[in-house]
Formats: structure tokens, sequence, C-alpha cells
């Protein structure tokens, strides 16, 4: 490994390792798991926590190579669908902890570098609290800044028709995402679908827009709700990886649950060694 990759490895460990040491208490019972090689040290963070800190609680994946995680570390799995159901309703997750591959300051995030970001969604709007975890490259004023394109999840046969519709949206040369090297053919999700990569501008926050003009992306550059509704709005699309809206903190007092998708603190492990916290504010 170089020692820029070393540098990398070292930090996402010590943000996964101080993200679980602030956000997982013991006596929590639902613990949402995410996906992705940051998260590999959030799992080795709870294990060494010891079987009396974690052992009564089960920990929910978000997809097949978390679900192998939290099997590996020996912690105990349910599904999404598995939690028990009180006055008619899932219990919430206490914490979900997870990776992300563009975070503005806002909170907002990029995920589905890994194409995982359908079941990471449901995870993270299940759960009270949600940590995004990542390393230095990961932080940016804006989205779309480094990470430069939007990964979009598609039934497989609106392929066609999602990627013309991108375009006309400002999406320069969105493209299926190609399983190779591992897979010949097309990246196919956890859940039988495809990824679309759009690339887009680099997004407006709410405090940036002028006039509704600029937010509606007519100018090229999309604002993160107006886009994001956009392209929800696409039948083929089944879920898109801009994670925005809320945190669980703030949807408790708007009252509506289900609906964050944003983290209420996100750290970075830094070149330095050290971790900086972003908390909602
Ligand atoms: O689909 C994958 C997920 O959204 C990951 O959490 C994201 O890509 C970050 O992954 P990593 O921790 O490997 O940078």
């Amino acid at each position: 490994m170089s020692s820029a990759a070393i540098l990398v490895e070292s930090a996402k460990k010590s943000a996964a390792f101080q993200a679980v040491n602030d956000h997982l208490l013991p006596e929590y019972k639902y613990v949402g798991i995410g996906s992705g090689s940051t998260v590999v040290y959030v799992v080795d963070a709870i294990v060494s926590k010891g079987r009396e800190f974690y052992g009564g609680m089960t920990f929910i994946p978000t997809g097949s190579q978390s679900k192998g995680l939290i099997r590996k570390a020996g912690l105990t799995l349910a599904n999404l669908d598995e939690r028990p159901v009180v006055d008619g309703k899932p219990v919430a997750l206490d914490v979900a902890f997870d990776g992300a591959d563009e975070v503005d300051e806002d909170l907002n995030l990029i995920k589905g570098g890994g194409a995982c970001l359908f079941q990471e969604k449901l995870v993270a709007i299940a759960a009270k609290k949600f940590i995004a975890v990542a390393d230095y490259r990961k932080q940016s004023p804006r989205l779309c800044t480094t990470w430069k394109t939007i990964p979009i999840e598609v039934l497989p046969l609106s392929a066609p028709d999602v990627l013309l519709r991108l375009r006309e949206m400002g999406s320069p040369s969105p493209t299926v995402r190609s399983g190779l090297p591992s897979k010949a053919g097309e990246c196919v999700t956890d859940n039988g679908m495809w990824i679309i990569d759009a690339p887009f501008p680099p997004l407006r926050l709410p405090k940036d827009i002028n006039t509704e003009v600029e937010g509606l992306g007519k100018d090229g550059i999309w604002e993160v709700k107006t886009l994001a509704d956009e392209l929800l709005r696409l039948p083929g699309i089944v879920e898109i990886g801009l994670f925005h809206g809320f945190n669980g903190v703030e949807a408790v007092k708007l009252g509506k649950q289900l609906q964050a998708q944003k983290p209420v603190a996100a750290y970075f492990g830094l070149a330095n060694g050290e971790v900086q916290v972003q908390n909602a504010v």
C-alpha cells in the first residue's frame, strides 16, 4: 500500500473509532451498519468495546457487504423488516453509522459510490440519529465538487429513457455503471437494479439562491432539493444518492419521522491523525 493510501485508511479508522465512542451508547438496542470501506472500521470499533457492551444490540445492514461484516464480527444481525412492531410502528433504530462519498457544509451527502444507496437511505431514515463517517477527501463546500457524479439507482429497462432525461436536465454524460473489472456487463445492485452515474456541476445550497430560476436549474446549476425532487419524479428511478432535507433531531421536532436523510454529525479523519466533527447546527 502506498503511503498516501495508508494515510487515508488511518484517517477512516480514527473517524470511525471516535464516531462510535461518541454516539454508540450502551443502552441502545438497534444499530444501523452502512456500506463501504470506512464502515469496516465502524464494526471494528464496536467489536473493540467488548461483548458486554454490544451483546444486547441488534445490527441492521444496508446490503450484502454490510450483512457480511456484521456476521463475520459475530454481532447479532436482523434485516430492516425484522424489527419489532410496537403500537403499529416498527421500532426506530437508535443510531445508524455510514460512509459518504461527499459531504457539503450543510451535511447534505452524496452516497452510492459502492452501489448501496437504496438500502442505506432506508436505514438512515429509520434511525433516530444518523452519523456519517469519512476521511478528509470527502469534505467539500458543495456537492459534486470532488465527487462529480450523483449515483442513481434505476430499473434496468428504464435506463435509456432515464439517460435521455438526465441529459435534458443538464447532466452532460450520464452513464450506466459497469460491473468491470469483477463482473462483465452492468453493475447490478443488491436490489437487482442498475446504477447510473450522472455528472452535474457543483450544486447550490438554498442560501446560494438569488432567484427561483436559479433554483430550478435553468442556468444549468441545480439546488440540492430541487434536483432531488425532480429526479425522484421520473418513473424508472428507484432512489438517488443525494441525502438531503433534515436530520433525525429536526424530523422529530417537525413530526416528520421516516423523512430524515441527513446525518446529525459527520466525522472526518484528517491527514494529521486528528478527527474533525461537523455537527448539525
Ligand atoms: O454505496 C456505497 C456507500 O454509499 C458508501 O458508504 C460510500 O460509497 C462511501 O464508501 P467508502 O467508505 O468506501 O468511501
